[in-house]
């Protein structure tokens, strides 16, 4: 069964649109007056044609094209048409006198010899008076055509199927000796129209005006309009005008007096009268929709199918009733009964299936929200991440959900301050933990030690969750430690603007990070200490920060240095660890600002006893030589406060000398290879930051952030993300992609070392050569003309490089022309070998056979 054409969307886009488009035709319609052309053969002959209702000029193009050089063409439309080379063209009105006269102002006394009208007015209001004015625009377009046409000429028009369509073909009769209507390929069978080709323009002297005047000649449709608007059928109303054709029987399926296509009705008086219906009821089966789709392409059987349906729908409603067997009553009630039954069982059981699905659905939500809030509560670190997709008891934690509960309950009063936050009251998870929360009002509370073991225990746990991950992390991905280590090289690199490979340290947990820009200004402190060039007022703070470094240094040096890691999960131990200052502390007390301050000694004294450094550490502090040194140095400044070891140490503490020597060592070697430590290196040297400021700015929210008591998989994550974003300049990224492509145009090592060999061997021979001609020389038993000529020899040898320069053979493949020829190919000059693919296979298979043996 076929498909109707489509009649909207890319149905409309069909083959001869896409040709049109190929073609450079602005209108698909241009395809129409070629095919009708192609039959009729107006356009070859024609030396002026007028094309009525023109824009936007398809039309035009194909008249242009087919029409001899120097012809006239004038196109006309209400809308203005883009200019078409040869073709004039006017916007006006085809139905007024203005037209007329721009016409003939155009063509002087000429005649056409070819009218066209492709016309088409706007149409939406009804069908009939959409046909209507179509058919009043072609009698305005063959008003103008009589009065421009050339005797002999060719009129062609569209004409849509309709009640008057009778009337025009008669008039044109009237006019021209041939008549014939066409529908050519290319108009699609969903529309309507259809072409007329009236040839042999009889011009007649005299027209009578009625034949040129719609109410006469639609004399009848006018009244057919006034009928149809007082609801009197008007089915066999027939022109009377000029009596055109007998009254004929319809064997094209249209109602009398009716050729429409389309006709409205209301779906009642529809499936009430006569035609066919659509219901959508048990008898109106997949087969009848689709036969109803395609009425137009329907076979006899599947009409037949359709009427039979009919019938039955008819029956159905009651509007026929079956002749034939009128059956008992009470039988008939049983099986109403029966129906009824199954359907009742049939929808109780749709009704629970809707309800089940309904319910899994409800339940799918609810764990998703359960688990999207838990992972929310997590981000705001509410709750520990026990809770997510695990079961109410998990025997691999050795926890139950209880437990967290009451933690949970725990930290909330501690977080909210003793208040319950009020959450959305629709989650489920949120009513339960409230009620259990009452529950637990009810029992005694566990001591606030017992609780602070709890919490402890988790958090042990959760990191050995988290280093489990790592250690699953490690083995699933190979290279997991190698993007360890690099992502540990990148952060050091991003604070040091170097690359510290050397010290072999860069993998170990132990490894410190440098405070890269601190080692840079070292580095620089270095240098311009004898330039002094900086400004006076910057001098007190180097002075100052020196000193302070040292004092870092000294007090880095009471303690062994720790891992991040390592340091969190000592920090719940007891601290009997040997202490340490902060020395990004010591640094900061060191600036100016907190020069004048008196209290701070007895600040620092206080936070002495606070941290309460026990006797050994002092012991150790106190018998430390440098500390002493700075002290004594430094004792109206301010004393030195040992503190827990925090990473605030890492950032600011220069590390040992030998680590700075090997860092200053690489920067020379390598330069600054970041970005960020150009940048500042740059400012440093344009004076457009002291060093003083750039110490200050190193202070900030990133450099003296507590780690302690965080859980590692957070610092992990931290370490990550947490970063100061130091800005960098377009010179500094400029300078920095300068060195880089200095360094690729640099040959490789290999390369540059082949190079030096070569060089360096003849330098050998020369030397050789020259020592021998110097013997040579030395001979008194030859003459100097021999002399000449063996050190000539010599030095020549010398200077070439000893290898033997190959000889080109010439390979000739044995196929063609020189298959199985004996002796030199024709047209091979020089050595030659020949080849052909036995010979390769022979040598390959022996080779084989010498490799097998071997191995045996
Ligand atoms: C189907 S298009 C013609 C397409 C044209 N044959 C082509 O190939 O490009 C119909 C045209 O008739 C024009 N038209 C309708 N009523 C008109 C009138 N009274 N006077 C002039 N043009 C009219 C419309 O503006 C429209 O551009």
């Amino acid at each position: 069964m076929g498909k109707a054409q489509k009649k909207t969307g890319k149905g409309r886009l069909d083959k001869y649109y896409k040709l049109a488009k190929e073609q450079g035709y602005r209108a698909r319609s241009a395809f129409k007056l070629i095919q009708l052309n192609k039959k009729y053969s107006f356009l070859e002959s024609a030396k002026c044609t007028i094309d009525l209702c023109a824009a936007p000029g398809g039309w035009l193009q194909v008249a242009s094209k087919y029409m001899p050089a120097n012809s006239i063409i004038v196109g006309v439309d209400l809308v203005p048409i883009r200019p078409i080379p040869r073709v004039v063209t006017f916007a006006a009105d085809i139905t007024t006198p203005q037209c007329r006269n721009l016409i003939r102002g155009e063509l002087k006394d000429w005649k056409a010899d070819v009218v066209l009208h492709d016309g088409a007015p706007n149409v939406g209001t009804a069908w009939v008076q959409d046909a209507y004015s179509q058919s009043e625009l072609v009698l305005m377009s063959l008003k103008l055509a009589v009065e421009f046409l050339a005797k002999g000429g060719t009129f062609v028009t569209k004409v849509f199927r309709s009640v008057d369509y009778n009337n025009l073909i008669w008039v044109f009769n009237q006019l021209f000796s041939k008549v014939e209507a066409t529908k050519p390929p290319s108009s699609r069978n969903v529309s309507a129209e259809i072409f007329v080709v009236c040839r042999e323009f009889l011009a007649p002297k005299q027209i009578d005006p009625k034949f040129l005047d719609p109410k006469h000649v639609f004399k009848d449709l006018s009244s057919t309009i006034a009928a149809t608007e007082k609801g009197i059928s008007v089915g066999d109303a027939q022109s009377n005008v000029f009596h055109p054709e007998k009254k004929r029987r319809h064997r094209d399926g249209y109602a009398d007096g009716d050729y429409t296509l389309f006709v409205s009705i209301t779906a009642s008086s529809f499936i009430h009268g006569k035609d066919p219906v659509w219901l959508a009821l048990d008898i109106t089966t997949d087969d009848v929709k689709a036969n109803c789709d395609d009425l137009k392409v329907l076979g006899k059987g599947d009409f037949k199918t359709l009427i039979k349906w009919r019938l039955a729908l008819r029956e159905e409603l009651g509007i026929d009733v079956k002749s034939k067997e009128i059956e008992d009553s009470t039988e008939h009630t049983e099986i109403v009964e029966i129906i009824d039954e199954e359907q009742q069982i049939s929808e109780e059981l749709e009704r629970l299936n809707a309800e089940a699905v309904a319910r899994a659905k409800r339940e799918r939500r609810r764990a998703n929200e359960i688990k999207s809030r838990t992972i929310q509560r997590m981000q705001l670190q509410m709750t520990a991440p026990l809770d997510i997709g695990l079961e109410q008891s998990d025997a691999a934690l050795g926890i139950s959900q209880d437990d967290v509960f009451d933690l949970g309950e725990t930290l909330h009063k501690k977080r909210r301050g003793g208040f319950t936050m009020d959450d959305d009251g629709d989650d489920i998870v949120e009513s339960s933990e409230e009620e259990e929360g009452e529950d637990r009002d009810q029992e005694p509370l566990d001591s606030e030690e017992e609780k602070e073991k709890k919490l402890v225990g988790l958090e042990a746990e959760l990191d050995g969750l988290y280093d489990a991950y790592q250690g699953r992390l490690r083995e699933r991905d190979a290279k997991f430690k190698v993007k360890e280590s690099r992502r540990r090289n990148a952060e050091r690199e991003a604070w040091n603007g170097i690359k510290c490979s050397g010290s072999g340290e860069e993998d170990s947990d132990e490894e410190e990070e440098e405070g890269g820009w601190d080692n840079m200004q070292k580095a620089r402190l270095d240098d311009s200490e004898d330039s002094s060039t900086d400004l006076s007022n910057d001098s007190d703070a180097e002075e100052q920060s020196s000193k302070a470094k040292k004092r870092v240094r000294s007090t880095k040096d009471l303690g062994p240095k720790k891992s991040k890691r390592r340091r969190q999960q000592s920090s719940s131990e007891p601290v009997d660890a040997v202490p340490a200052s902060s020395a990004a502390a010591t640094v900061w007390f060191s600036q100016d600002v907190f020069g004048g301050i008196n209290g701070l000694d007895q600040l620092s004294d206080a936070e002495d006893s606070d941290v309460g450094m026990d006797a050994k550490s002092k012991q150790l502090s106190e018998s430390d030589e440098d500390v002493e040194v700075d002290k004594s140095e430094e004792s109206d400044d301010f004393e030195i406060v040992p503190q827990e070891q925090d990473d605030d140490g890492d950032l600011w503490d220069g590390g040992d000398e030998n680590q700075d020597a090997k860092v200053q060592a690489k920067i020379k070697e390598l330069g600054l290879t970041t970005a960020e430590a150009v940048t500042i290196a740059q400012q440093l040297v344009n004076r457009e930051k002291t060093k003083t400021q750039l110490m200050n700015e190193g202070f900030n929210r990133y450099s003296l952030n507590s780690k302690e008591g965080l859980p590692s998989w957070f610092l992990d994550e931290e370490a990550k993300h947490y970063k100061p974003n130091i800005p960098i300049t377009k010179d500094a990224m400029a300078a920095l992609r300068a060195k880089q492509r200095a360094l690729d145009a640099r040959p490789i090592k290999k390369v540059a070392e082949a190079k030096a060999r070569k060089k360096f061997k003849a330098a050998q021979r020369i030397e050789k050569a020259m020592k021998k001609a110097e013997g040579v020389n030395a001979t008194t038993d030859l003459t100097e003309r021999e002399k000449a000529q063996q050190i000539d020899k010599l030095l020549r040898k010398g200077l070439s490089s000893g290898k033997k320069v190959k000889k080109d053979i010439k390979v000739v493949v044995a196929k063609g022309a020189h298959k199985g020829i004996k002796g030199r190919p024709k047209g091979v000059k020089g050595r030659y070998t020949m080849v052909d693919a036995r010979m390769r296979k022979e040598v390959r298979a022996k080779k084989r056979k010498e490799k097998a043996a071997h191995k045996r």
